[in-house]
């Protein structure tokens, strides 16, 4: 039987180090009887798009060990071709692999990789870019255009980062057009959902399906500083659609003008926009590797997703010399 030709491209910075134990992981888990493999490291930011690039054709799957980032650059060279997109979530919000059911152990995410089924989603088409998971502007941008300059990575350092920024920002006025109608408003975030989270299970678009041809657009409008936190609540309990300020709607174009640089992000990284963006879906157009139905739920799934919250547990002190170590 022909082996299925999988390559592994491993962002060794994404997230919080879980991706160190990867390479081992993979010799142990993968299927050597249906799978043939290579690993390979990314040295640079966009180096994941070119080795990506080159491998289709050579490889049937390509596995993207990192967060949204890593998501996004391998995705985006594998739209339009047969070879399908992995992923193994080892980032901080890891948004695409949580709505796409993928688990955060990584045994467990190689074992989703064995069984090798695909599913076809959209993909948006952000002016010359790609957003596979959840494209922004406004307050988010700004949140991952903060982000990158960060050295505390993972969940804690962006709900550190978030509640510092939250009182200083200030909204800008947008010129929005949505298919054939047009706003103009102050606005606090403008959100463009493929899927329905932006990582860490927060749904900012909570109905948004990922393979409907549609982009779920979610805009919050300019609020006072006090309602931030009913903001927050709607957004974790998955009611955000329902709250007075907003606007959610489908579409399958949008323009986003401003007299103010769009400070925007695609999948958490943060872009420049310029003064226009323009997004335009693309149908079932990236091939991805799903769990199959019937894939086993781990009872222990719940407990790891809330161990990325907790900080590391530290290290005891070497005992000062003289103090001997009681054997057991
Ligand atoms: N070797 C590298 N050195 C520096 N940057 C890298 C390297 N490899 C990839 N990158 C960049 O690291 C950035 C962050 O990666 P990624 O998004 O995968 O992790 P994360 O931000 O921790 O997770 P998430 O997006 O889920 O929050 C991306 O912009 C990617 O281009």
């Amino acid at each position: 039987m022909k082996k299925h030709r999988v390559l592994f491209l491993i962002n060794p910075i994404s997230g919080i180090g879980k991706q160190r134990t990867v390479e081992k992981a993979v010799g142990d888990e993968i299927d050597h009887e249906k799978i043939e493999f290579d690993i390979a490291y990314t040295e640079y930011a966009g180096h994941a798009r070119e080795l990506a690039r080159n491998a289709v054709g050579k490889y049937d799957v390509v596995v993207a060990v990192g967060g949204d980032g890593t998501v996004n650059e391998v995705g985006s060279s594998l739209i339009n071709t047969t070879t399908a997109l992995a992923i193994i979530p080892t980032g901080s919000g890891n948004g695409l692999a949580r709505y796409l059911d993928i688990p955060l152990r990584v045994n467990r995410a190689l074992q989703v990789i064995n069984h090798l089924v695909k599913k076809d989603i959209d993909t948006l088409r952000v002016n010359e870019q790609v957003s596979l998971n959840v494209a922004g502007i406004g307050f988010d941008g700004h949140i991952s255009h903060q982000f990158a300059k960060e050295k505390n990575r993972g969940p804690a350092g962006y709900v550190k980062l978030i509640t510092k920024e939250y009182a200083k920002y200030k909204s800008s006025v947008y010129r929005i057009s949505i298919d054939n109608k047009t706003y103009e408003l102050p606005a606090f975030m403008l959100t463009f959902a493929n899927s329905s989270q932006w990582g860490n299970n927060i749904h900012i678009a909570p109905q948004a399906k990922i393979d409907d041809g549609l982009i779920d657009v979610c805009i919050i409008k300019e609020f006072p500083i006090y309602d931030g936190p009913s903001l927050l609540i709607s957004i974790l309990d998955q009611s955000v659609d329902q709250r007075r300020y907003d606007v959610v709607t489908r579409a399958k174009h949008i323009t986003i003008e401003s007299d103010e640089k769009l400070v925007g992000h695609l999948d958490g990284e943060p872009v420049e926009l310029g003064h226009r963006a323009e997004i335009r879906i693309h149908p079932l157009s990236l091939r991805v590797i799903i769990p199959p139905k019937d894939f086993r739920k781990n009872l222990l799934d719940p407990l790891m997703e809330l161990k990325e919250f907790l900080p590391p547990i530290p290290q005891l002190p070497n005992l000062p010399k003289g103090f001997r170590q009681i054997k057991k």
